[in-house]
């Protein structure tokens, strides 16, 4: 038997697993309120917080750190690669570290991971990072040739499902035209054409939807003279794109619950803004059925937000289920699509790819 243990970070949660082979023996999902998040100025400067949760979350459990026989991540922004389970090197801590190639908190996957893993003698990995690239040339012309439109997804969660509801409809994936709808700190709207994910919004750069967390794409112009007023640095600009935009800016918190909680308590301003946001992901899943030639066979919500069953599901079912069925996987996997990456290796069934 291999257990393994399970690390996800995202902007809003932190969430951890533990498996014996393919069963599921723990999970817990730790929210972060803004304020908690505030005081940190960079993600990497998350790490030994989000470390000594997980560390606390084996002490509450009893759980013996040596009892693991690998450790896997949520993996984060590298170069763009193929979909599938990497064991972590150097080259990718290093890059990890340094965000070289930007910040986001899935970076902290890898690096605690490693750590861990070096530290009891097991081998550690990522799979399906944020950066898998599947994307069509066609999607990746933006409008300016400086310009490329990139592919940066919750690329874990959008395949999982992607399979789960392949099963689902007892057919192949690689014969399937599917739009996977992520909703969670941030969202990303998958077209899923024959088992390749040909276009997606970028979910980190403000491209797409606004998030609990994030802007999703601006008006240019406005936003031109905004970085020009002066009254902005670099920093907090890119912030109000990325970690202090979306529902934070406009109602002060990254958690639906709260905002649902205050729609039903009679506030205008918060449905009005929550209500901007649905039509927004409605208006992207239309995109992407446009991306496959309006021939869809499924829709798949997934998410923390897919959870939100009094308003946000009820209204992107009826408005674009005459597109394709709409099925609702609520949290997603995660965890359990990164144990069974991991478990492939141990159980030698796969080699783990070298990044
Ligand atoms: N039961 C729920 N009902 C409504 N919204 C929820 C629920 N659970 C989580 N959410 C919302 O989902 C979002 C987080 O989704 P999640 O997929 O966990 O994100 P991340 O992985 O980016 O941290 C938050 O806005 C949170 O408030
Ligand atoms: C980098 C894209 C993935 C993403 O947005 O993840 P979270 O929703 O966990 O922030």
């Amino acid at each position: 038997m291999f257990k393994i243990l399970v690390i996800n970070p995202g902007s809003t949660s932190t969430k951890i697993a533990v498996y014996e082979d393919e069963n599921q023996r723990l999970k817990k999902i730790i929210d972060h309120d803004v304020n908690e998040l505030k005081k940190f100025k960079t993600v990497a400067d998350q790490y030994e917080f989000r470390k000594n949760m997980i560390l606390q979350f084996l002490k509450e459990e009893g759980i013996n750190l040596y009892s693991f026989s690998a450790i896997i991540g949520r993996g984060g922004l590298l170069r763009p690669i193929p979909s599938g389970t990497y064991e972590i090197n150097d080259q990718m801590l290093e890059e990890l570290k340094n965000a070289k190639y930007g910040e986001h908190e899935s970076n902290l996957g890898a690096l605690i991971a490693s750590e861990l893993a070096e530290h009891i003698g097991v081998k550690a990995y990522i799979a399906d990072p944020v950066v898998v690239d599947e994307m069509e040339d066609l999607a990746r012309v933006s409008g300016y040739p400086l310009f490329q439109r990139k592919s940066i997804f919750h690329a874990l969660n959008q395949k999982a499902v992607a399979r789960s509801l392949s099963e689902k409809l007892g057919r192949n994936y690689y014969d399937l035209n599917l739009i996977i709808v992520h909703m969670g700190g941030g969202i990303s709207i998958g077209a899923h054409k024959k088992g390749r994910v040909v276009d997606v919004n970028n979910a980190l750069d403000g491209d797409g939807p606004f998030t609990p967390e994030r802007s999703g794409t601006l008006p240019l112009v406005g936003f031109i003279e905004l970085c020009y007023s002066g009254k902005y640095s670099e920093k907090e600009i890119r912030k109000l794109i990325k970690g202090n935009g979306g529902l934070i800016a406009y109602l002060g918190t990254n958690d639906v619950r709260e905002v649902v909680k205050r729609i039903k308590s009679g506030d205008k301003n918060a449905e009005l803004v929550y209500f901007g946001l649905i039509h927004q992901i409605v208006k992207w899943i239309g995109k992407m059925s446009a991306v496959l030639n309006f021939d869809v066979n499924a829709i798949a919500l997934t998410g923390g937000m897919a959870y939100e069953n009094e308003f946000l599901v009820p209204q992107i079912k009826e408005k674009v289920s005459f597109i394709a069925p709409v099925y609702v996987f609520p949290g997603g996997d995660e965890e359990k699509a990164l144990a069974l990456g991991a478990l492939r290796i141990l159980k030698k069934e796969e080699s783990a790819k070298t990044y």
